[in-house]
C-alpha cells in the first residue's frame, strides 16, 4: 500500500470520568467523518447497558494473561484492579484500510503507543475544575465509592503525565471539546498528507 493511504492514529486520554466516553460520542456523531473507534479487551465486568463488541470485549483474567502472552496487544495497561488492552490486528487493519483510528485508553497504554507509533496523535482532555471531575466520577454512579475515590486519586498521576500528549483539550462542555477534537484531527490529517507529499516527490526527484 501507498504511504499516503494509511490512516491516522488518535489516541484520546484523560482521568476517569473526565468525559472522554462522552466527547469520543459526541465525535462519532458528526457528519464525514472517517474514524473508527477501537474496541479493547477488559477484565473489568460490564456495567448495566455495555455491550460485549461495543464497549469492550470482555474477558477473565486468564484470557487476559493468555493474550499477552500471544502478542495480541499494541498496548495493555492494568487499572484500578482490572486489565485494559488494545488489540493490535484489528488496529493495523483499520489503518491499512485508512481509516483514522481511535483509541481511547489510559495514560501508562497510550506511553507505549507513543514508543510504537511515532506518527500517531496524543490528546489529553481535561476537566474545568477537580471538583467538576470528582462530581462527574461520583453522579455516573458506576462505581463504588471506594473504587470512585482511587480512581480519583489516580487522576493526579494521570495530570502530571498530560505534558507528554500533543494536545490538551478541556472537557468544559461536550460539543465544544468534540469540535475541538474534530479540528485537531483534521489538522493533523492534513500535515501528515503534506509531509508524505513532500517526501514521496524527494524520493522520485
Ligand atoms: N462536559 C461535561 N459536562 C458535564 N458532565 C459531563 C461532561 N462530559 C461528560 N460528563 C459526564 O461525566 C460522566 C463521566 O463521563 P464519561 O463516562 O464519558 O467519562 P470517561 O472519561 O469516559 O470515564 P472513564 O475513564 O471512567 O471510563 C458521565 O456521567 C457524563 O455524562
Ligand atoms: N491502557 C488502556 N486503557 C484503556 C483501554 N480501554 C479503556 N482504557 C481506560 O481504562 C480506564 C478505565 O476504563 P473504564 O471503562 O473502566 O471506566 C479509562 O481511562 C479508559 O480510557 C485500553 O485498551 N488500554
Amino acid at each position: 500500500m501507498k504511504l499516503n493511504e494509511r490512516g491516522l492514529l488518535i489516541v484520546i486520554s484523560g482521568p476517569s470520568g473526565v468525559g472522554k466516553g462522552t466527547v469520543r460520542r459526541a465525535l462519532f456523531e458528526m457528519k464525514n467523518h472517517n474514524l473508527v473507534y477501537s474496541v479493547s479487551v477488559t477484565t473489568r465486568p460490564p456495567r448495566a447497558g455495555e455491550v460485549d463488541g461495543k464497549d469492550y470485549y470482555f474477558v477473565d483474567r486468564n484470557t487476559f494473561l493468555q493474550e499477552i502472552k500471544e502478542d495480541k496487544f499494541l498496548e495493555y495497561a492494568e487499572f484500578v484492579g482490572n486489565f485494559y488492552g488494545t488489540p493490535k490486528d484489528k488496529v493495523d487493519e483499520a489503518l491499512d484500510s485508512g481509516k483514522e483510528v481511535v483509541l481511547e485508553i489510559e495514560v501508562e497504554g497510550a506511553l507505549q503507543v507513543r514508543e510504537k507509533m511515532k506518527e500517531a496523535v496524543f490528546i489529553f482532555l481535561v476537566p474545568p475544575s477537580k471538583k467538576a471531575l470528582y462530581e462527574r466520577l461520583r453522579a455516573r454512579g458506576t462505581e463504588d465509592p471506594e473504587i470512585v475515590e482511587k480512581r480519583f486519586k489516580k487522576a493526579e498521576k494521570e495530570f502530571s503525565l498530560a505534558y507528554k500528549y500533543d494536545y490538551i483539550v478541556v472537557n468544559d462542555d461536550v460539543n465544544n471539546a468534540a469540535d475541538k477534537i474534530m479540528a485537531i484531527i483534521r489538522a493533523e490529517h492534513a500535515r501528515t498528507q503534506r509531509t508524505i507529499h513532500k517526501y514521496t516527490k524527494m524520493l522520485e526527484e
